[in-house]
């Protein structure tokens, strides 16, 4: 397994704190401009880099003592269908730990989720969800939302507010509208559906307006779920970029767009990705929905949750062959870390101890890996990663969140001698990653596969570090084929008709033959400076 970052500088030195990016002087809500649905977000430039935003792509705004005053449009056309992508991740290195104020080290992956988001005409006033991966689709009146207590001047958040902790009073308000989902379906799926609608409803209240035109969102991902790649992480960005779109408040992406330009967006996005993260797991780092929306790999740290994160980016990951195993044993994140916060009440000392070793792990193999004579063909620089990898999984043991599933995949990987093995995201069943020894037979390597496989494990195929978030506008694709009519247009039929990860992939996937695919567009964060 590959990874494929491009760009040939060394982002060690590279980082930027997210709060560089905030807007010193914002100056229209993003409830102020939904109301005004223009045209055209993608590709549209607001100036809001220069900490005023100023969003004039469609409408024309006065200037007011510093301020931008939106010039309402007479007549609102319907948005095109568009579509957002987003990665899942895998942690290399410190997991559970970064929930405790650690660093951690992690990695886009090449497999993704899909949303499309469908405008309908202005005489519907329903918004709907629709994730036919969990059998979930459901519809609210948008006029009937709980509006008024979102809006209230001391509950009022904007499309660039850091939200730090839910708010009791908002989540309170949302759970009426929660009572009619999946009501006839079994207890635990109900809550599965319920979460997703709540974490949905939050993010839509907060960002939107009563005037937010009537809308679909439907998602499907190529993800496993539960397994530990970070899939609801996905579904954090994807919404989060959706709604940020269909409100005007980003700019871009666009090939010639400054980085520093596309870091605001991006930095945008990830803060109410991890609003949605919060609903549906408590307690999150806010690495999976970082990772998943800048993409590439990244050294995150988050030492105080009421400030914005420390985001290292490491633009030169090495291509580390590694084989990730899927144990199918599924698991909730929540629950896992939950289990960690409690061992670590009742032993505070020893299990703080066991934290700040991997913290040591993590920031041992960031330096490692930036080494100017480390590389992946020699024996010694894999060997040096591998046993990290090695301690890591040794500590998230003594943790309690490794499965039997899991030591499964690394008694059968150390017995042919191999590679070293890590349990990656939560754990509790989920996914492992194998950093595999250069220069492993073939028979030795399908005599593993053969195993795993007739015990019941799914190995993936992915690469690392790919692209993060994109946006496809509108929702046509050329598929490879040069017709005339100017490709395939992605609706809701054609979407849900997709059989299977192949069938997305084929249909909607952000890499076609090797390479990106025509039409997909990505924030472009990379930078010298
Ligand atoms: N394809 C999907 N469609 C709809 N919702 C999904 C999908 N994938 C994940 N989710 C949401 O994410 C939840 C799973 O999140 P969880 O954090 O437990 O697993 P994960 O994100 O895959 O793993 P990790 O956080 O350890 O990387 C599901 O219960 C569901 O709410
Ligand atoms: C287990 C955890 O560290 C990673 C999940 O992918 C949780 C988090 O960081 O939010």
């Amino acid at each position: 397994m590959t990874q494929s970052i491009a760009n040939g500088h060394n982002g060690l030195h590279n980082g930027f704190h997210a709060s560089d990016v905030e807007p010193e002087s914002p100056t229209s809500s993003a409830s102020d401009i939904s109301s005004d649905s223009g045209l055209n977000g993608v590709g549209s430039s607001n100036s809001s880099s220069n900490g005023v935003n100023g969003i004039t792509n469609g409408t024309s705004g006065l200037k007011l003592n510093g301020r931008i005053k939106m010039k309402r449009k007479q007549s609102s056309p319907m948005m095109p269908a568009f579509m957002v992508s987003a990665p899942g991740k895998v942690i290399v290195f410190g997991e559970h730990a970064v929930v405790h104020g650690k660093a951690a080290i992690a990695a886009a992956i090449s497999l993704r989720s899909y949303l499309l988001v469908t405008s309908l005409s202005k005489s519907k006033r329903t918004v709907t969800l629709k994730f036919p991966d969990i059998d979930f689709d459901h519809s609210w009146n948008i006029d009937e939302l709980p509006w008024g207590i979102f809006q209230q001047p001391s509950k009022k958040k904007y499309y660039y507010s850091l939200v730090t902790e839910l708010d009791p009073e908002l989540v309170e308000a949302i759970q009426p509208y929660l009572d009619d989902v999946s009501a006839h379906k079994p207890a635990e799926i109900r809550k599965v559906h319920r979460n997703s609608a709540g974490s949905f409803l939050y993010m839509f209240l907060s960002l939107g307006s009563k005037s937010f035109p009537g809308c679909q969102y439907t998602l499907r991902s190529t993800i496993p779920i539960g397994a530990g790649l970070g899939s609801s992480a996905t579904i954090a960005v994807c919404l989060s970029a959706a709604l940020l779109l269909q409100l005007r408040t980003l700019s871009g992406p666009h090939p010639d767009q400054p980085a520093d330009e596309a870091r605001l967006q991006i930095e945008r996005i990830n803060r109410w990705a991890l609003v949605y993260e919060m609903f549906i797991h408590g307690n999150p780092s806010g690495v999976d929905n970082t990772v998943s929306t800048q993409g590439k790999a990244v050294v995150f740290q988050r030492t105080d949750y009421s400030k914005p994160p420390l985001v290292r980016p490491l633009w030169d990951f090495p291509e580390l062959p590694l084989l990730l195993v899927d144990t199918r044993t599924a698991k909730s994140t929540a629950h896992e870390v939950a289990k960690v916060g409690r061992l670590k009440d009742a032993h505070p000392k020893l299990v703080g101890s066991i934290l700040d070793a991997i913290d040591k792990v993590t920031n041992t193999s960031a330096d490692l890996i930036a080494e100017d004579d480390f590389t992946t063909e020699s024996e010694d620089s894999l060997r040096r990663v591998g046993e990290l990898m090695t301690i890591n999984h040794g500590l998230l043991v003594s943790l309690g969140v490794s499965h039997p599933r899991l030591e499964r995949v690394r008694e059968l990987v150390d017995f042919q001698g191999i590679g070293w093995t890590k349990l990656t995201g939560a754990g509790g069943g989920g996914c492992s990653i194998t950093l595999l020894k250069p220069g492993v037979p073939r028979e030795k390597l399908d005599r593993l596969e053969e195993q795993l496989d007739q015990e019941g494990y799914q190995k993936f195929e992915t690469t690392l570090g790919g692209d993060g978030v994109g946006v496809l506008w509108p929702a046509v694709l050329r598929n490879g084929v040069d017709d005339e009519e100017g490709g395939t247009e992605i609706d809701l039929e054609n979407f849900l008709a997709a059989e299977g990860n192949d069938g997305v992939e084929k249909l909607v996937g952000v890499h076609g033959g090797g390479g990106e695919r025509e039409g997909w567009k990505f924030w472009r964060v990379e930078s010298d400076n």
